[in-house]
């Protein structure tokens, strides 16, 4: 079954720990948290301590996407309350060692690229992920709109997965919604990351599952 990923970026923050239960009882599979420097993308969102609060609060595994400069330095605070970590090839001057280091702290490493960025860069460190996050918008902001062209890339990373005898996640995030989950899953990914789908809806398990459901109906 497709995995859906709410991204609180898009939830209401004056009651975070509502929208957070309310998803998981709705059937989200992780809760998507973006953390943004003002330096890597034009935004600032969520630190640490916010993590830290949101941790008891669900059962649900915390899908950290660090939109970060110098990840390194910060995986130590989120790998106490990350299931999974994502750091973006772009932002990483050493990315093996930094994918590493995320296991080493006992979370699971994934690796994420911007629409700009080709397959290719990330081909070398394939075997030490868990995840690959393919963004489909450019990073910083929720409500874009989804950039088709990335989609060929989805196919290449899930024929390389096969290739290589790989089982890594591949995920999607930007601009996902009924209209756009359909090509995703066909071309090879598992988990759909979905903020303003979701969380703009009053109704959060009917979002969640017209997402799904259109992603499966092929
Ligand atoms: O990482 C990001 C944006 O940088 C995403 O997780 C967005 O938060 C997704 O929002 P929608 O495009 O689904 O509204």
């Amino acid at each position: 079954m497709t995995k859906i990923a709410p991204s609180i970026l898009s939830a209401d923050f004056a009651k975070l720990g509502e929208e957070i239960k309310e998803v998981e009882q709705a059937g989200a599979d992780y809760i998507h948290v973006d953390v943004m420097d003002g330096h890597f993308v034009p935004n600032i969102t969520i630190g640490p301590l916010i993590a830290d609060a949101i941790k008891p609060i669900t059962n649900l595994p915390l899908d950290v996407h660090l939109m970060i400069e110098n990840p390194d330095a910060y995986i130590p605070q989120f790998a106490k309350s990350a299931s999974i970590i994502t750091v973006h090839q772009e932002a990483c001057v050493h990315l093996h060692r930094t994918l590493q280091l995320i296991r080493s702290h006992g979370v699971k490493p994934g690796v994420v690229i911007n629409p700009g960025t080709s397959a290719e860069a990330i081909k070398p460190v394939l075997t030490e992920v868990d995840l690959v996050l393919l963004m489909t918008v450019n990073p910083g902001f929720g409500g874009q709109s989804f950039i088709k062209e990335v989609v060929p890339k989805v196919a290449q990373i899930a024929s390389w997965r096969e290739e290589m005898g790989l089982s890594f996640e591949i995920e999607i995030d930007g601009g996902v919604n009924e209209e756009t989950a359909p090509v995703c899953t066909e071309n090879g990914a598992d988990v759909l990351v979905a903020g303003s789908a979701i969380f703009n809806q009053r109704d959060r398990k009917a979002a969640i599952d017209v997402i799904r459901k259109s992603a499966e109906k092929q």
